[in-house]
């Protein structure tokens, strides 16, 4: 397989954006579409300010800043959405994703690669009802994208092993350390860092403790962030889809039970920081 020249980031949210970023500061012409303009100008926003952090830092000269977004095209158009490899980063919800890959291989060659960012959906189901389902993989990013190291490259039952080494290709070009993950429930990271927000939502919903006062707790014992800092930044409501779709593919398995006090954000629209507003405020 040919290595991939041209990329497509499908939704241009907390995860499409960072992707987004990596492509064009590694010198690939990026694609990256949304259903909503907003979204799309508070990704350009973001990826020039990335961008412009690292020419602060010196690990960009302020011409290769320019000449990566240079390479950004951003689309509400999804005809427009054509690349070598397109990487999906919508909402975590399988109806929706198998909809858009079936969209974008009617309007893509039978080779373009379909790469699902997805925390939890079994790459198998996804790619069950794509036409040439050997195209599609997962390529798990971590938040923020741009600066986590660790990506998963997942293989479902249909994925053709040479899509899969093009993809592990691509995370190392992107600078990443791609690792191989089986197409289990939550993959590794989400399947053994699952415990650390459901055991806590547990401990508040029992009034253990406060949130915040299992932050602080956590954080001083070693942890970068406290979980209900860390919901906050990776988006409440993708944190509660994802614990969702884990506790329906264990098969109800209570240690993945979405928590009450999550599903109340969620419906009250408090997502964390990309709304203003979640277990904190911002
Ligand atoms: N947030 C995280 O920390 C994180 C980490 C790793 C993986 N993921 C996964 O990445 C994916 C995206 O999560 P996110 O947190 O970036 O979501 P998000 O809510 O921040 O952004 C999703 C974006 O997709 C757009 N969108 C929704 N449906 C669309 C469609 N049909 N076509 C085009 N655009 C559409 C929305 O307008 C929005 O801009 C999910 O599968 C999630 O599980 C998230």
């Amino acid at each position: 397989m040919n290595e991939i020249q041209t990329l497509a980031v499908v939704g241009a949210g907390t995860m499409g954006l960072g992707i987004a970023q990596l492509g064009v500061q590694h010198g690939l012409p990026t694609i990256l579409f949304d259903l909503s303009t907003t979204a799309l100008e508070k990704a350009q926003a973001a990826i020039a300010a990335g961008l412009g952090k690292l020419v602060e830092k010196n690990k960009l000269t302020a011409d290769a800043r320019e000449a990566a977004l240079a390479r950004l095209t951003l689309t509400t158009e999804l005809a427009d959405v054509r690349a070598d490899c397109i990487i999906e980063a919508v909402v975590e919800r399988l109806d929706v994703k198998h909809k858009l890959f079936q969209e974008l291989a009617a309007i893509n060659q039978p080779s373009t690669i379909l790469a699902s960012n997805t925390s939890s959906l079994p790459i198998t189901q996804l790619a069950a009802p794509v036409p040439v389902p050997e195209r599609v993989v997962g390529l798990h990013f971590f938040n923020p994208a741009p600066l986590m190291a660790l990506v998963e490259v997942i293989s479902g039952v249909a994925t053709a092993p040479a899509v899969a080494d093009a993809v592990e290709a691509l995370a190392r070009r992107l600078g990443k350390t791609p690792v191989r993950a089986a197409d289990a429930p939550g993959f590794i990271v989400n399947r053994v860092a699952r415990h650390y927000y459901v055991e806590s939502l547990k401990a508040v919903e029992e009034n253990v403790a406060p949130f915040e006062v299992v932050d602080e707790l956590l954080e001083a014992s070693g942890f970068k962030m406290g979980p209900f800092r860390l919901m906050d930044l990776i988006g409440v409501d993708t944190n509660f889809s994802v614990t969702s779709a884990m506790f329906a593919s264990f098969h109800q398995d209570g240690k993945f039970r979405p928590s009450r006090i999550q599903q109340q954000k969620v419906d009250a629209g408090h997502h964390g920081r990309k709304t203003g507003r979640g277990f904190y405020t911002y």
